[in-house]
């Protein structure tokens, strides 16, 4: 396994992608078959160049090359044409903002997650879990996909807008999101940017999706002001009420708008289908399974999971995390370089596009022995110790962490423990899962039985 220590001197070995065509360059294997393609790119070097169309791109394949492009967001921006596509459905927030920017909404956002917070949230979370492990009939067969995106988008829009209108928000957002994501995703692939404009009944779709969101967004926001409720305990409390140490300023409508846009595109898919992919992994596991049982039993005896019980949780924690590290929502990011820069012994000119890949990295046989193989013990903190620093990165690194990390990971846990203490999720015979590598890693459609435990 490589260490975290390299010497100073290293050679980084470069490499040129195998496989590309005259004019598309690597665009078709990016498009045919991009995990198989990128995940095969490690075995060429520790820095592969690749080809979209006419641009070079870099896809840095070792932890330490992946952490300088991470720490060093002034110089690997976020940018580029994905960025742009996104900005009419983001706004300007913390995805979508330029580096300088990016610093000030972040000491604006971060309060919202701090961990007193992340408590308050619990207590949504806790409901809802319990509702969606209560909702289900014994043996009738149920979309896992369908009913994990249901569950993180309630409890994000709760989390988010705690007031009487809650019920209302949850049953747009659920409708709407699903077809936001899909459209952003077409429009963010698409190289010409014509497909946007069409007349099709999928951008008909979108438009009117989008609208709805920015509309609920905006009843929410004057909902509250029109209140003299203070802080509520939601999201939208906590940014009305932020307010930046360094400027004294504070955050406009539209900020606060923009940032509300983000969290829910960011927030309920990535949870959702990790969610997903930990039942597919359990159902084929059936010794894991049984070792999450026999937690979820000796610490619950029963009763509905709380907050307080998450340390208690250990091995629910450790199956999510092993779920993250095969089927990492976030599988693809890109940053964009603002001036000419060196990595790896590299010249890199300004405007290149560097692409993170998590998933990449996270099955690769010299950072995680046995990559292919569901192991949740990997992560006991004794066997954890040996994991090379910055080789996993399902939360992303640097000053664009992740800023709902501790929400995700905490909601993913009270569902795993609440769901696992009252049924055992038994695959459909003959299912067969292809991982979708879109907006995020999904799974699909994945039918499963709940049986009673
Ligand atoms: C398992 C669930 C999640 C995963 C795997 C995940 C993954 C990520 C990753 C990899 C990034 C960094 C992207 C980059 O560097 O370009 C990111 C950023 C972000 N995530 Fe998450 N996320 C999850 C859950 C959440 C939740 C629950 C929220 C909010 C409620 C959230 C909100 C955000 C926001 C706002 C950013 C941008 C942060 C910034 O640039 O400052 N995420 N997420």
């Amino acid at each position: 396994m490589r260490t975290a220590q390299q010497p100073a001197t290293r050679h980084w070995r470069h490499a040129v992608a195998p496989g590309g065509l005259p004019l598309a360059g690597h665009a078709l294997h990016m498009g045919r078959k991009p995990l198989q393609f990128l995940a095969s790119l490690p075995a060429h070097g520790d820095l592969v160049e690749l080809r979209l169309g006419p641009r070079p791109v870099y896809l840095p394949c070792h932890p330490e090359l992946i952490q300088q492009v991470l720490v060093n967001a002034r110089v690997y921006d976020t940018g580029g044409p994905v960025k742009e596509k996104a900005k009419p459905i983001l706004g300007n927030g913390l995805i979508t903002s330029d580096w300088a920017d990016h610093r000030r909404q972040r000491r604006l956002v971060q309060p919202a997650f701090h961990t007193a917070r992340i408590a308050t949230y619990a207590e949504v979370m806790e409901r809802e879990c319990e509702a969606e492990s209560t909702a289900w009939t014994a043996r009738r067969p149920i979309d896992v996909s369908h009913e994990m995106l249901a569950l993180t988008a309630r409890v994000t829009a709760r989390a988010l807008f705690s007031t009487d209108m809650a019920p209302h928000a949850v049953a747009e957002i659920q409708h709407c999101l699903p077809i936001v994501v899909e459209g952003a995703y077409r429009q963010a692939i698409d190289p010409t940017g014509l497909l946007a404009r069409l007349p099709l009944a999928a951008n008909r779709r979108f438009d009117d999706a989008l609208t709805r969101l920015n509309q609920l967004i905006d009843r929410m926001i004057d909902d509250y002001k029109g209140s003299d409720d203070g802080d509520r305990g939601d999201v939208l409390s906590a940014l009305f009420a932020a307010q930046d140490d360094e400027t004294g300023g504070t955050m406009s409508d539209q900020e606060i708008h923009d940032q509300v846009m983000t969290l829910l595109l960011a927030g309920i898919e990535t949870t959702a289908s990790a969610l997903t992919w930990a039942w597919f992994l359990l159902g084929r596991n059936p010794k894991a399974e049984a070792a999450l049982h026999a937690e979820v039993d000796g610490v619950l005896g029963g009763r509905a999971p709380r907050y307080a019980d998450i340390p208690r949780l250990a091995y629910t924690q450790r199956v999510f995390s092993e779920a993250l590290r095969l089927f990492p929502p976030a599988w693809l990011y890109t940053r964009t370089t603002t001036e000419t820069t060196e990595l790896g012994g590299r010249r890199l000119p300004p405007a290149s596009d560097v692409l993170i890949s998590p998933y990449v990295l996270h099955r690769d046989p010299s950072l995680f022995p046995r990559p292919e193989s569901f192991d949740p013990d990997r992560w006991l903190p004794e066997r954890a110790k040996e994991v090379a620093r910055g080789s996993y990165l399902p939360f992303g690194g640097g000053s664009r962490k992740c800023i709902g990390d501790v929400f995700g990971m905490t909601e993913a846990t009270l569902a795993l423990a609440a769901i696992a203490g009252r049924w055992r999720m038994r695959p459909m015979p003959g299912t067969k899962i292809r991982p979708r590598a879109q907006m995020s890693l999904t799974a699909g459609p994945l039918r499963m039985i709940p049986e009673p435990r």
